[in-house]
């Protein structure tokens, strides 16, 4: 009973009521996943006031999903109002969702990083493909890239037993904890690998006393910090989940040190522990069914798109190899804003530009890519990406000025490959070579490359060429001008079924030439009506 008192006294009460499904939670729990009390004392940067998980029901009732699916470029797609009814969850509620998963110790303050990046010698985490130096270069990108936060000291140490819970042998270990220890005016540490286990995390944590991240938690709060749309938010707050779950896990582990984190509550039947995984568990399946709702949309929006026939262009690429700031110089749109930053791009948009024939098409700005980018978050992100496989033409973007550009491209074609695009589609796509204005003479030694500098508007004619050769054969379409008798339904019958273009009107002959963008089909029914063949 002490210890259900001890918990008590810092997982303050629900602050409303819960209702349906969550109602057996009521009376337990509001604040959960709290600082582990020890590691809290170690601790003092970190923020107290804010809870790590603050779980609460969502009423049915309210969760209504609105999507204003619209286009960049003022190209609305013409959702119905009974498409709009059948939303789920309410802004503000995904909003809250978003601000409640705020992870402890990260928050929005200053950071000031020590960076550790584990070198491992060999065995199957050895990453081949790049140096230890280079993948500190990125860590160190990562924590510049977000406001407040810098890094205050930096090593590259080896080990040989990067699965053992310490990383490091017992050596490095303590070599390691020194460092960090004599190091003035560290809030945080960074070990730079894909996920570190709530084990180890714990266990730097007591060592150090610092809060401690991984390249999960790291990407993660960059991500939240560019988050913008509802879609993102949630995405977001799903990838969370596996934190939260292992910070539970922890904190409990903790708790039960103490005698209290496996007893049963009041009459429940359920535990502690058992209560807030099954909360998480259903604020899991609730942001899952929220995000279909709008994978479900998007769905709707692509096929609206195609039935407007404007084919789809999606540019994507290694963060910051310039995909948006390409985009831009394409379309002219000023709404979009390219930053020297990783993740800059979080959301899918959509953008209108034109061809050399005055064809139109839509420019799909995608997430970046990173090496190492934990799984999960690719999962979450998957609805995100997925728009690539329906796209039409692929556009991928290199910083060819990159010291990394080959490994960004591996890790690139290995993310499409376990996207599962289609053959086809992989095998028109155009590599652009970017940011060539950076290097001197720049000549690519790689066949069909084009390069360009999307800074400086160079080679951009020669890029909208290829895209649009490129757009003509995979979408079956041809550039014809034809000559039409103004004195007969011709004109409208190639305005309803084909894309015009240029009409040239000669008044004396009462015909036109008329430039259009007409399919394979659509060309064969115009010959069979006016040319009888
Ligand atoms: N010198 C030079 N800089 C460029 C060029 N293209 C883009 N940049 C710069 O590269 C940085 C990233 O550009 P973005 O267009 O935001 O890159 P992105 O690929 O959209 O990045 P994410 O959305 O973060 O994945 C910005 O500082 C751009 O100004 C280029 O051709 N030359
Ligand atoms: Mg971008």
């Amino acid at each position: 009973m002490a210890a259900l008192r001890r918990i008590h006294s810092w997982v303050p009460l629900l602050q409303r009521p819960c209702t349906r499904s969550c109602q057996r939670a009521a009376p337990v729990t509001r604040r959960l996943l709290h600082t582990p009390p020890r590691v809290a004392a170690a601790n003092q940067h970190w923020p107290r006031s804010t809870s790590v998980l603050q779980l609460r029901c969502f009423a049915p009732s309210a969760c209504t999903l609105k999507s204003k699916g619209n286009f960049t470029n003022g190209q609305q797609t013409g959702l119905t109002e009974e498409e709009e009814d059948e939303d789920f969850m309410e802004d503000s509620e995904v909003d809250e969702l978003f601000q409640q998963q705020i992870p402890e110790g990260i928050g929005d303050g200053r950071q000031r990083v020590f960076i550790v990046h584990p070198d491992v010698k060999w065995g199957r985490n050895k990453q081949h493909l790049t140096t230890a130096e280079l993948m500190m270069a990125e860590a160190v990108g990562l924590v510049n890239s977000l406001d407040n936060w810098r890094v205050v000291d930096k090593i590259i140490l080896s080990t040989k037993t990067p699965e053992k819970k310490r990383i490091f042998g017992k050596g490095n270990f303590e070599s390691l904890t020194e460092k960090i220890r004599q190091t003035a005016g560290i809030t945080a540490v960074f070990v730079n690998v894909e996920h570190l286990s709530a084990l180890s995390e714990r266990e730097f944590e007591e060592a150090w006393g610092f809060k401690v991240l991984d390249r999960y938690s790291v990407v993660l709060h960059i991500f939240r910090c560019n988050a913008r749309t509802k879609e993102a938010k949630l995405q977001i707050s799903l990838a969370e989940i596996p934190l939260l779950r292992s910070r539970l896990r922890n904190e409990m582990a903790n708790l039960d040190q103490q005698g209290g984190g496996s007893r049963y509550i009041g009459g429940s039947g359920e535990t502690l522990y058992e209560v807030q995984q099954r909360l998480l568990k259903e604020r899991e399946m609730k942001i899952r069914s929220a995000l279909d709702k709008l994978k479900k949309k998007r769905h709707l929006l692509r096929s609206q798109r195609k039935h407007k026939e404007f084919p789809i262009v999606s540019v994507l690429g290694y963060t910051n190899c310039g995909k948006t700031t390409l985009i831009k110089a394409l379309t002219g749109d000023s709404g979009l804003q390219p930053r020297n930053q990783l993740f800059a791009t979080l959301d899918v948009t959509v953008h209108a530009g034109q061809l050399p024939s005055r064809m139109t098409v839509l420019y799909v700005d995608t997430i970046g890519f990173l090496s190492q980018l934990p799984h999960q978050l690719i999962d979450s992100f998957s609805s995100t990406l997925e728009d690539i496989k329906h796209s039409d033409l692929l556009v991928h973007v290199r910083d060819i000025s990159h010291p990394e550009t080959v490994n960004q491209k591996a890790n690139v074609m290995n993310v499409l490959k376990n996207l599962q695009i289609p053959d086809g589609l992989m095998n028109s796509m155009i590599e652009v070579h970017n940011k060539i204005d950076l290097l001197d003479n720049y000549e690519s030694t790689e066949h069909n490359a084009l390069p360009i500098s999307a800074l400086e508007e160079r080679g951009l004619d020669e890029l909208r060429r290829v895209v649009e050769e490129k757009i003509l054969t995979s979408t079956e379409k041809h550039i014809l001008d034809l000559k039409v008798n103004l004195s007969t339904p011709q004109l409208s019958w190639l305005y309803k079924e084909a894309t015009v273009q240029d009409v040239q009107v000669n008044a004396d002959e009462g015909s036109a030439v008329v430039k259009v963008t007409i399919s394979t089909a659509a060309y064969g029914r115009y010959r069979k009506q006016f040319m009888g063949r």
